[in-house]
């Protein structure tokens, strides 16, 4: 499938993953695309997804139905977000500006990744629905602290922390293609903010447990930066119930469900698989979103089936994106709300609140 045939058109979200993957150059595909180690969780999260069945219901009444809410003080017309991911404008130069564009002109909301490459006033500037902004924690407090402030002038409501990946996952795609960024792309939103150095390893130390291991955040750091940020602080990367409740119980706004779309661990649940016992974990305390594995808007219905609040959508948007700019990413978004909409009329649903585990069928096994 090409763009040069015009008579056969994206109209999925398949479709388009199909053409960005014929279209990019085999090292930005695989820096975009693909997962960590054997792509386990990569798969699992679209598999543990599909293997969950929407049971249609008859005459059921759907007058005045909407996909409209509120996520801890975004209004949205549907509850979806754009997943913070770094370096877009390798795929477009629209970038993240583009993809901003596109989610307010789709009234969905985006947190914006802290590698952006493009400065986050001009991001907002460009889509207002453009709300949180992810960070990780950037090895003290200082740094951290001087970041949420950075977000918080330029007018963000809320901070994502990102807590699944301390270090880097193994990413055997993106190695063996041998991606590397191209110069003049780089985290602007971090210039000027203090990076740790370390010193040289002596014979039989280990980069990671003797020097990156000192400047990682600790649940008292993250208490800390809870209740001191000028924002409100939501926590990505949950996967354990046991994290879920540390999470709640060091002021965190909200829950992110997520193993980093497949790539940081390798062979971690799906984050399907892993929601309900979050959710339960959270008893309602506050949000809980997810993300990954998110292809259709069946999905985006079973993630709140079992209890998600909303979701974040990645690879799909990076897929529009390279093949239409921002128009391709606002017709992936599209779709998505499309899909939700219908699923939710033939499930019976007039509004989010209808959409409960019981409208999930018998498992076929
Ligand atoms: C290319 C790419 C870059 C990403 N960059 C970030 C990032 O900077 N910060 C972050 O918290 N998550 C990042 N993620 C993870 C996403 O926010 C999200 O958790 C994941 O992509 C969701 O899975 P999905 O792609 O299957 O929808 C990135 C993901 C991708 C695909
Ligand atoms: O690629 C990623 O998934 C990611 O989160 C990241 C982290 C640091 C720098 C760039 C991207």
């Amino acid at each position: 499938m090409s763009l040069d045939t015009p008579e056969r058109l994206p109209a999925s979200l398949a479709d388009y993953q199909a053409l960005a993957q014929a279209n990019l150059s085999p090292d930005v595909a695989a820096y975009f695309l693909r997962g960590a180690g054997a792509e386990q969780t990569l798969r699992a999260n679209a598999e543990d997804l599909a293997a969950l069945r929407p049971w249609p219901r008859a005459c059921k009444d759907l007058r005045g139905g909407s996909t409209a809410c509120a996520v801890l003080g975004l209004s949205l017309d549907a509850p979806l977000l754009v997943a913070p991911m770094a370096y877009l404008p390798l795929l477009d130069p629209a970038g993240e500006a583009g993809v901003a564009a596109a989610a307010t002109a789709q009234g969905v909301g985006m947190v914006l990744s802290a590698q952006s490459a493009q400065p986050m006033d001009h991001v907002r500037a460009e889509g207002s629905n453009c709300g949180w902004m992810q960070l990780y924690w950037l090895g003290g407090r200082d740094a951290t602290m001087q970041l949420a402030q950075r977000a918080a002038r330029a007018g963000f409501s809320a901070l994502v922390l990102t807590v699944d990946a301390p270090v880097h996952g193994i990413r055997d795609a993106e190695l063996s293609a041998g991606f590397a960024l191209p110069p003049g792309l780089r985290a602007v939103n971090l210039d000027g903010l203090a990076q740790p150095q370390f010193a040289p390893l002596t014979s039989g130390e280990s980069l990671l447990f003797d020097r990156v291991a000192h400047v990682l955040p600790g649940w008292e750091d993250v208490a800390w930066l809870c209740r001191n940020a000028p924002l409100p602080v939501l926590l990505k990367g949950i996967l354990h119930p046991d994290d879920a409740r540390q999470a709640v119980q060091a002021g965190a706004a909200g829950v992110i469900v997520s193993n980093h779309g497949g790539r940081v661990l390798d062979g971690a649940p799906s984050s399907i698989s892993a929601l309900p016992a979050v959710v339960a974990a959270v008893g309602g305390a506050v949000p809980v979103l997810m993300d990954g594995g998110i292809r259709r808007g069946v999905d985006v219905f079973r993630a709140l089936a079992l209890g998600a609040d909303a979701v974040l959508i990645g690879r799909p948007v990076c897929h529009g994106l390279a093949v239409a700019g921002a128009l391709g990413a606002s017709h992936v978004l599209r779709l998505l709300l499309d899909e939700l909409e219908v699923t939710m009329a033939l499930t019976g649903c007039r509004t989010l609140s209808d959409i409960t585990r019981d409208c999930l069928g018998p498992s076929p096994f």
